[in-house]
């Protein structure tokens, strides 16, 4: 891939997505042009790889081919603004913002710019991101595959119509929260039985991690998967019974459920 990479904002998932590209080789460090705000966010990133740091977002703006908005959605509307001249025809926007709509960024930005809204998570820094990507009608159906393979570096895509990243948002952008807590919760379950907690939290993780590759690779409803666990009259089924008289699927529901309810209000539609 020969594109100039921008990324503005290097926080958590902006440094997450850039480090996943860099470890895929698909993209050298020095077809990157970044900019954040805080120095101590490019610092340490400009140690470890040889990636262009440049002052200023509008000169990441004016360098990119494709250019990532990697801020929190409050400081999406003065970077665009602040960007909005430098853009050329040509180049994409992606903007990973929560609750910010593409009608929003064309608003700022001009409704004939190519704009892509993606929805990522951070498992993106280990090669296993689940993102969802929705262009605008300006991005041509190349372009359109040429950052779905700069997110293919980092894990999985898919292209979705804009009502949908609401969902995206609860079931992929904010659900390794919601994993990291059943982790911690399970571990902390171990630790009360006594394992230590190194083991019990290596125990959590690499079930959680082979729970999700066999439901992946054998392409079987988790239900079937959890029916194969729980031998009759064994240990599963009555951790099973005290998750559902705690109402653990009907937590889960509603906290996804929340998550697109703040989406919906992020983007005014609530
Ligand atoms: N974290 C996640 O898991 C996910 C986040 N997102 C989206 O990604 C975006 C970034 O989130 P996240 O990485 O968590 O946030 P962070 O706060 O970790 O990162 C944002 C970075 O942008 C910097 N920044 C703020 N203002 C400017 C500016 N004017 N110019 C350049 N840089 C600036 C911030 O600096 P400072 O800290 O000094 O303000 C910070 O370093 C959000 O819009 C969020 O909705 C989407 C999916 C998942
Ligand atoms: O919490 C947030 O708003 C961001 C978006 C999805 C994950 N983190």
């Amino acid at each position: 891939m020969e594109q100039r990479i921008g990324f503005i904002g290097l926080g958590n998932m902006g440094s997450a997505i850039l480090q996943g590209i860099l470890a895929s080789q698909t993209v050298t460090a020095e077809q990157f042009y970044v900019y954040d705000i805080n120095p101590e966010a490019t610092d340490a990133l400009k140690q470890q790889y040889s990636i262009n740091v440049l002052e200023t977002a509008k000169d990441v703006a004016k360098e990119s081919d494709i250019v990532f908005i990697a801020v929190k959605p409050n400081n999406m509307s003065e970077i665009l603004t602040e960007i909005q001249k430098e853009l050329k025809k040509s180049t994409v926007v992606v903007s990973i913002a929560a609750g910010i709509t593409i009608k929003a960024i064309e608003a700022v930005i001009g409704y004939d710019q190519k704009i892509v809204r993606v929805m990522p998570n951070t498992p993106a820094l280990v090669n296993s991101a689940m993102c969802s990507i929705t262009p605008n009608t300006e991005v041509s159906a190349e372009e359109l595959l040429t950052v779905r393979a700069l997110l293919n570096c980092v894990g999985l895509t898919e292209v979705l119509p804009e009502y949908q990243v609401h969902s995206a948002t609860g079931v992929g952008g904010s659900a390794p929260a919601f994993v990291f807590m059943f982790i911690e919760a399970l571990a902390d379950g171990a630790v009360k039985g006594g394992m230590s907690r190194k083991q019990a939290y290596k125990f959590a993780a690499q079930t959680v991690l082979g729970s999700a590759k066999l439901m992946l690779d054998t392409g079987k409803h988790p239900g079937e998967l959890k029916d194969m666990v729980c031998s009759p009259g064994g240990t599963t089924i009555d951790g099973v019974q005290v998750l559902e008289e705690k109402a653990f699927r009907a937590a889960v529901i509603d906290a996804v459920e929340a998550c697109i309810n703040r989406s919906k209000m992020l983007s005014g539609e609530k």
